[in-house]
């Protein structure tokens, strides 16, 4: 199977905006172990600005623009250098993709590369790991959340499954975090306004915008034939029930696959 897989920074990073390096020594553990028995893996990575915080020792996220710009720049590098120190472990050889919306969703050459690039870095084997390029985006070339990224990459790669790994279980009848007895919803066979109305923002200090933008990645994902799981990041073990379709999280039901 072509399985994307996107971890937020809630499940890589601690709330002080350092690496989780428990996490991620598990994640690359599993999604190497996922590509050794023949899935092809592409990772979408969030987590560039809160490395960045982190390392430059700011007390919070930043917002204004030139210090996030700033941080993704520093956070990025510390991103990839753990990426490429773990997957090596396992004999896995890692590409950095960073992309803003013109390289995905525009006509003409640059979507071109893209796509052409990236299914060439997977026929020669290679892990791609994707991230907004925070660095130079500005509001009109911005996607602006890697929910929405991942789920355009996996429509234009037409992946079999995309994985959002969250700080959550999957998507609750209404926000775990302010109502103690909500419930988890495993399954979603049609996205329609009820299911939309369920969705709220961030819970969190580190994510960007919770269960709208996962529901928007829902939608994308699944009209283009691809199903999409949310899952918590906290088990990464959980890859391996998902890849056989167990039930884990919520999963969204594909639309037909365009032929
Ligand atoms: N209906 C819902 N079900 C589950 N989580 C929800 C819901 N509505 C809002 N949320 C919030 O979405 C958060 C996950 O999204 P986010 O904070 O953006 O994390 P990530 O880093 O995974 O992108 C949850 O922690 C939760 O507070
Ligand atoms: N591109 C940004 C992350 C944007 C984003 O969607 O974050 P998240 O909600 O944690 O998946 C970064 O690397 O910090």
């Amino acid at each position: 199977m072509r399985i994307v897989i996107k971890v937020g920074t809630s499940t890589l990073a601690h709330p002080t905006g350092r690496l989780n390096i428990q996490r991620i020594e598990l994640l690359c553990k599993v999604m190497s172990d996922l590509k050794n028995a023949g899935h092809q893996i592409i990772l979408v990575s969030s987590g560039a600005i809160a490395m960045g915080f982190g390392k430059l020792n700011l007390p919070e996220r930043p917002k204004d623009v030139p210090t996030k710009q700033a941080s993704a720049a520093v956070g990025q590098c510390e991103l990839m250098y753990t990426y490429d120190k773990l997957f090596t472990e396992y004999n896995h050889t890692v590409a950095q993709l960073l992309i803003t919306r013109p390289d995905i969703t525009g006509g003409g050459q640059r979507r071109e590369n893209f796509h052409v690039t990236l299914e060439r870095l997977l026929e020669l084997g290679a892990l791609p790991i994707i991230n907004e390029n925070d660095t130079i985006s500005t509001e009109e070339i911005s996607i602006g959340d890697n929910d929405t990224l991942s789920a355009m990459v996996a429509a234009s790669i037409r992946a079999d499954l995309l994985i959002l790994l969250s700080d959550i279980d999957g998507l609750y009848d209404s926000d775990p975090h302010e109502n103690p007895n909500a419930r988890l919803i495993p399954v979603v066979e049609r996205l329609d306004d009820h299911i939309r109305a369920l969705a709220g923002g961030s819970g969190s200090s580190l994510g960007t915008g919770g269960m709208v933008t996962k529901l928007q990645a829902a939608q994308i994902a699944t009209e283009a034939g691809c199903e999409m799981v949310i899952a918590n990041g906290h088990h990464p073990a959980a890859l391996y029930d998902i890849a056989a379709g167990q039930p884990v999280g919520t999963r969204f039901l594909a639309g037909r696959k365009d032929l």
